[in-house]
């Protein structure tokens, strides 16, 4: 079943097929050579390779056992930690299978067991530390309690760079034979920001749509506006005709059925990437900023956008004419 998405089908199985995080790699692959590793905790935001890392590693120390050798748990599971705790023991009491010294735990979501469920895990970890790891996955690691964070390696993931997720994305659409535009793996990266799972998942739902995919495509798959066409406003916004860029943004809104918060959201990255002074940009990120919070307080979309422009318009004429 899980198959059906691609991220899944598509989970890197050993380090060779992970794109970046060359220094991550590294380290495990040291941990491998030598047979031996301490506690890890890898930590970082959404779709970032944790889990992937976590799997690949199992199955480089382990091989064709690496499943007999790794139980995966999941931390936020409601039944709490004294499952967690029956499971470890069930699971450390028999040896390894294969050449390994040891039995490697996966505990996902660590951050989000309280701070009395990570004492009791930390004992555990001690509890049997003779004969397994953990690896510890977390989004946050000021969720993890001080105790756990010094007695782990901690490793941090950071969202993957344009570079990475187009190489990925690119062998993924060669293999499902689709056609990708570079216009469309950027407008992907814009949307996803380095969180490789959205990426795959937003490549899967684009391809949906025809066998080549486009910005436009893209952007339609996805609810967001053409980052093309949304430029084109904004030149018509600041520099020519405010009415057209008005009935522009009405159509996103109206016919296209895109939210105005993700307009917002999206103007604020592309204001910001204007070519206008440096010192302008804090002032255009403010005005933005304050359309966004008036349109969640209730605020009425389209005005406060079409007000946003019209604040910035004067900003830049302003300042050109100064
Ligand atoms: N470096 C990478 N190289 C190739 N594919 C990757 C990489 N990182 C992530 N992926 C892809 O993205 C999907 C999600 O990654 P993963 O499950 O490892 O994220 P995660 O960091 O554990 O996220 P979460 O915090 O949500 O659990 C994977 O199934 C895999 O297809």
């Amino acid at each position: 079943m899980s198959e059906l998405f691609w991220f899944e089908k598509y989970r890197p199985r050993s380090f060779d097929e992970v794109v970046d995080l060359e220094e991550v790699k590294a380290r495990l692959r040291e941990f491998v050579r030598s047979g031996n590793m301490p506690h890890l905790l890898f930590y970082g935001p959404p779709g970032t390779g944790k889990t992937t890392m976590a799997l690949v590693l199992a199955r480089e120390l382990y091989g064709e056992y690496w499943r007999e050798n790794t139980l995966e748990l999941n931390a936020s599971d409601e039944r709490g930690i004294n499952v967690i705790r029956e499971r470890v023991k069930e699971f450390a009491r028999t040896a390894p299978v294969g050449k390994a010294p040891f039995k490697l735990v996966i505990l996902d979501e660590a951050d989000n067991m309280t701070s009395d469920a990570q004492q009791a895990l930390r004992r555990i970890m001690e509890m049997y530390a003779q004969n397994t790891r953990f690896i510890l996955l977390a989004n946050y690691i000021s969720g993890i309690i001080e105790p756990i964070q010094s007695r782990t390696v901690m490793i941090r993931f950071s969202p993957l760079p344009k570079e990475a997720v187009f190489a990925r994305l690119r062998y993924i659409a060669d293999n499902e034979g689709v056609k990708i535009t570079d216009d469309a793996l950027e407008a992907i990266y814009e949307f996803t920001q380095g969180d490789m799972r959205r990426a795959i998942n937003a490549l899967q739902i684009a391809a949906t749509t025809g066998k080549e995919i486009t910005e436009e495509t893209v952007a339609k798959a996805l609810g967001m506006v053409s980052p093309r066409l949304l430029r084109e406003t904004l030149n018509d916004a600041f520099r020519g005709n405010f009415g057209k860029a008005a009935t522009q943004i009405y159509g996103f809104v109206v016919d296209g059925g895109i939210g105005e918060l993700e307009i917002v959201k999206q103007l604020h990255r592309e204001a910001l990437k204007l070519d206008v002074p440096e010192y302008l940009k804090p002032e255009i990120a403010y005005i933005i900023a304050e359309a966004h919070y008036a349109i969640l307080r209730g605020a009425h979309g389209l005005t406060q956008i079409y007000g946003a422009l019209a604040k910035i318009r004067k900003l830049l004429k302003y300042t050109a004419s100064t």
